[in-house]
C-alpha cells in the first residue's frame, strides 16, 4: 500500500479520504487533478504532498512540451505558483517544488522541453526514493530511543500514508516494535479529520502492531494512568529554533507529556526543517472550512451556522520537545546550534 505511485506517466494517488471504508485509487493524467487531491486530503502528509507535487510539476511539464523554452519555463512557474497554493503549512510542499523548478535551471543552454521533461521526471523519481531511503534511516535512529518495552502515544498520521514509504513517526514505531521495545499504540483519533481513528489505527492494524484508538481528550487520561511512556509524532515544519508544526492538538499532547513526565519526540525528515525561519511565530498556518469540524461522516454534530475556528495546525515550542529524530540522527536542545549543524550536512 502506498500513498503516492508514478508509473507510466501517471500519478496514482492512494484516496485516503475514503479510507479505512474503501481502498480507492485516483489516477492524476494532469496536474490540475493532483492539486485538487492535496487540496481535499485525498493525499496527505508533508512527505507525501511533496512528492505529489512533485510528479504533478512532472505532468504539467508534459502537457507543455510543444511550447518554445522560454514560454515553457515561464508556464511551468506559473503551474509551481498554483501548486504552492494548495496548502501553505507543510514545507516539504515548497521544498519539493523549489527542488523541481532548481532542475531548469541547470539545464544547458541548448536543452530543448524533452529534455527538461525528462529532467524533471528523474529528479521527481529521486524525491520519492529518497524519502523511502530517509524513513529507513529515521526508523533505526529512532528505535535507539526505547531500550526497554513501552506503550507510546502518537497523534495524527505519520505513517506510510504521509509519507512515500514507511512514515516517519510509524516507522521509527515499526522498528522499535520488531526490537520488542514498543509493545503498544495508543493513537489519538485526531479530530476534526481523524486521520489518527481512520489512518494511522489501520495502518498499525494492517502491520499487526497493537493499537489503542482514543479520541484526543483522553490522551491526558491516558497519561495519568501511566498506560503510556512515551509520545512520538511527525511534523510539517520545524523551525531553527526547534519549534515544531504539526496536526493541531500536538500542542495539547506535548503540554500534557510536559506535566506527566513523558518525553515527547517528533520524527522529521530534513526535508520538513524550515531554514529560513527563526521561530514557529513564522509558520503559516492553514485553516480549513467549518464543515470540517460541523460534521462527521456527513452528519451535521453543531448547530447550522454556528461559527467554527478549524486550524489545521499547531505550534509546538521547542522547550516541549525532548528530541526530533531525522535521517541524519537525533537532534537535541540547543535546538539552534543542533539544526544549524544539521543545515550543513543537507548542503
Ligand atoms: C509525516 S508528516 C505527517 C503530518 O501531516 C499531517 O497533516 P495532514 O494530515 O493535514 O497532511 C499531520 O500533521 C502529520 O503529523
Amino acid at each position: 500500500m502506498h500513498a503516492v505511485v508514478w508509473s507510466n506517466n501517471c500519478l496514482t494517488l492512494l484516496n485516503q479520504t475514503l479510507l479505512p471504508a474503501k481502498v480507492e485509487y485516483i489516477d492524476c493524467y494532469d496536474w490540475q487533478r493532483a492539486a485538487e487531491a492535496i487540496k481535499r486530503l485525498e493525499v496527505r502528509g508533508a512527505p507525501a504532498i511533496g512528492a505529489a507535487a512533485a510528479f504533478a510539476l512532472v505532468l504539467g511539464a508534459r502537457a507543455i512540451a510543444g511550447l518554445t523554452m522560454p514560454e515553457f519555463r515561464q508556464k511551468l512557474a506559473d503551474t509551481a505558483e498554483a501548486l504552492q497554493q494548495t496548502r501553505p503549512t507543510a514545507v516539504n510542499l515548497f521544498w519539493a517544488i523549489n527542488r523541481m523548478m532548481s532542475v531548469l535551471q541547470k539545464l544547458p543552454e541548448q536543452a530543448d522541453t524533452l529534455a527538461a521533461i525528462a529532467a524533471l521526471e528523474q529528479q521527481a523519481l529521486a524525491i520519492a526514493q529518497e524519502d523511502k531511503a530517509v524513513n529507513e534511516k529515521m526508523a533505526v535512529h529512532g528505535a535507539k530511543l526505547f531500550t526497554s518495552p513501552v506503550s507510546v502515544l502518537t497523534h495524527c498520521n505519520a505513517g506510510a500514508l504521509a509519507t512515500v514509504a514507511i512514515g516517519t513517526a510509524l516507522g521509527v514505531i515499526h522498528e522499535a516494535w520488531s526490537q520488542g521495545n514498543i509493545t503498544r499504540v495508543f493513537a489519538d483519533e485526531t479530530r476534526p479529520l481523524l486521520q489518527g481513528a481512520r489512518l494511522t489505527a489501520w495502518e498499525l492494524m494492517q502491520a499487526g502492531i497493537p493499537v489503542t484508538l482514543i479520541t484526543d481528550n483522553m490522551a491526558g487520561w491516558v497519561m495519568k494512568n501511566n498506560m503510556v511512556q512515551a509520545v512520538i509524532v511527525g511534523a510539517d515544519r520545524i523551525a531553527l529554533n526547534g519549534d515544531v508544526a504539526n496536526k493541531i492538538g500536538t500542542y495539547s499532547v506535548a503540554v500534557l507529556a510536559k506535566e506527566h513526565g513523558i518525553p515527547f519526540y517528533v520524527a522529521a525528515p530534513t526535508s520538513t526543517f524550515d531554514f529560513t525561519i527563526h521561530s514557529g511565530a513564522d509558520i503559516p498556518i492553514e485553516e480549513r472550512c467549518a464543515t470540517e469540524v460541523t460534521s462527521l461522516g456527513g452528519n451535521c454534530v453543531a448547530p447550522q451556522g454556528v461559527e467554527v475556528f478549524n486550524p489545521a495546525f499547531d505550534v509546538t515550542p521547542h522547550p516541549l520537545v525532548t528530541a526530533i529524530i531525522t535521517e541524519f540522527g537525533i537532534l537535541r536542545a540547543p535546538y539552534n546550534q543542533a539544526i544549524s549543524q544539521l543545515s550543513k550536512q543537507c548542503e
